[in-house]
């Protein structure tokens, strides 16, 4: 068999720009890539075993390749373990779970709760692609977005590490960059539609197994990048996606993103909303219908050239925030953010799950400004003075999807 290709791929994190929480339930949503990327290398191993090396978490985790073939032969893995995947079975995460356990694992104390569930992902990937040949291999994972902040961390994680293994398997993947008829005249960093699509199926196999009931738009965003309005539909995975038009979908557009730092997961937040969906669906129900109102009318005035669009804007994030916060989804720290950016005139909303994470303020101000606002956020914090501080940054919205890039040696 054709040996291993090493590999560098890269996916971006994501801005829900409105929808979040309601693109669960079959609403639209509005969502960009941003410029912050997440990178995975593949290289072969001179030992007999594979390393997985997550930059962002400070962790690294190595099975020996010998453990990792005799998982194979488990009915968990050889018979649940279906390559292009369409499902995670509960025994298949129980036999995932297992491995992870057994990997010899170097993290600070901190970063294990963290940290299980991208090694059960890692697992995942590695070995339904893998599945036949395992290899020795070192995978590493660095990242510029915040882990666990609102910006689509796992999405990008698993988008750029299918990416990179199946490209690196080669001979493995369904179809290999190089034979695929349809990759001539791409360039070389591009994938084609057909392994977008397949990359963006391993990934959402694999977000599955982060957040038990994603509805798909981080992967998808990471995946093919852009600003679109995103829409499950009944067959799982393949969601309807309608990019935006105009200008500013076009050449991209700045947000400014607020940090609270403060640490939420995705998968405890959608369940939190979904108790308080079954406890008061009558109250829910209308909220998130609302939501996907606001989606709309902001995917419209987006494409639109009007005047008055960034005040519009503005009006239609303060009104997403407040439903979002009916939902349970805001934090007196989010809270204390938006008062401070309500009084340098920047209207903020909760981006992604909520509970702690990011915002993100429209209109984007200038870099000083960003700077002042970042001062005044931490000096006028009531919080106690070892809470992490927030941190204010740019990101450009509407960026390409998974690329290649050349491997430096
Ligand atoms: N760079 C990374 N390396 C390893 N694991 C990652 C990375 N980024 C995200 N993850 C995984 O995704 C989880 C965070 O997912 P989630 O709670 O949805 O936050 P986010 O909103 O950033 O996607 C982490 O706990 C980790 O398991
Ligand atoms: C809350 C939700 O709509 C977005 C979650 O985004 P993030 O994982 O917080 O980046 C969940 C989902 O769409 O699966």
């Amino acid at each position: 068999m054709a040996g291993l290709r090493p590999t560098c791929c890269s996916a971006p994190g994501k801005a829900i720009l409105f929808g979040e929480h309601a693109v669960v339930y079959g609403y639209r949503c509005l969502v960009g890539a941003i410029d912050l990327r997440t990178t995975v290398t593949v290289r072969e191993c001179q030992e007999h075993s594979v390393t997985l090396v997550a930059e962002g978490l400070h962790m690294s985790a190595t099975w020996d390749l010998s453990c990792i073939e005799d998982a194979l032969r488990q009915p968990a893995f050889s018979e649940l373990l279906i390559d292009p995947p369409s499902a995670v079975h509960p025994p298949l995460v129980d036999a995932l779970r297992c491995l992870a356990q057994k990997a010899n694992c170097k993290a600070e104390p901190s970063a294990m709760s963290t940290g299980s569930s991208a090694l059960v992902a890692f697992l995942f990937l590695f070995l339904g692609i893998f599945r036949d040949h395992p290899q020795p291999v070192v995978v590493v994972v660095s990242t510029r977005l915040p882990i666990g902040s609102g910006l689509g961390s796992s999405g990008s994680f698993a988008v750029a590490l299918a990416a990179a293994l199946l490209t690196s398997a080669q001979r493995h993947a369904k179809i290999p960059l190089s034979e695929c008829p349809r990759c001539s005249g791409l360039h070389a960093a591009e994938f084609c539609a057909d392994q977008l699509a397949l990359i963006n199926q391993w990934a959402y196999q694999s977000e599955r197994l982060v957040h038990t009931n994603p509805s798909g738009v981080d992967n998808t965003c990471s995946t093919y990048g852009g600003v679109f309005v995103f829409c499950k539909t009944p067959q799982p995975g393949q969601p309807s996606c309608s990019p935006l038009q105009g200008a500013s979908a076009s050449t991209g557009f700045e947000l400014c993103i607020v940090d609270t730092c403060v640490p939420r997961e995705t998968k405890r937040m959608v369940e939190q909303v979904a108790a308080s969906r079954a406890a008061q669906p009558g109250v829910v129900n209308p909220i998130l219908a609302s939501i996907d109102t606001i989606t709309t009318m902001a995917a419209r005035l987006i494409e639109s050239q009007s005047e008055a669009r960034d005040t519009l804007l503005g009006s239609l994030v303060e009104l997403n925030h407040l439903q979002l916060s009916a939902l349970g989804l805001s934090i007196d720290r989010i809270e204390e953010a938006r008062a401070v950016l309500k009084t340098q005139g920047i209207p903020a909303k909760i981006t992604g799950a909520g509970g702690g994470g990011c915002l993100l303020g429209v209109p984007a101000l200038h870099h000083e400004q960003s700077k002042v606002l970042e001062a005044l956020l931490n000096q006028t914090h009531r919080g106690d003075s070892a809470d992490p501080h927030f941190r204010v940054f740019f990101a450009t919205c509407g960026c390409p999807g998974v690329t290649q890039h050349p491997l430096q040696f």
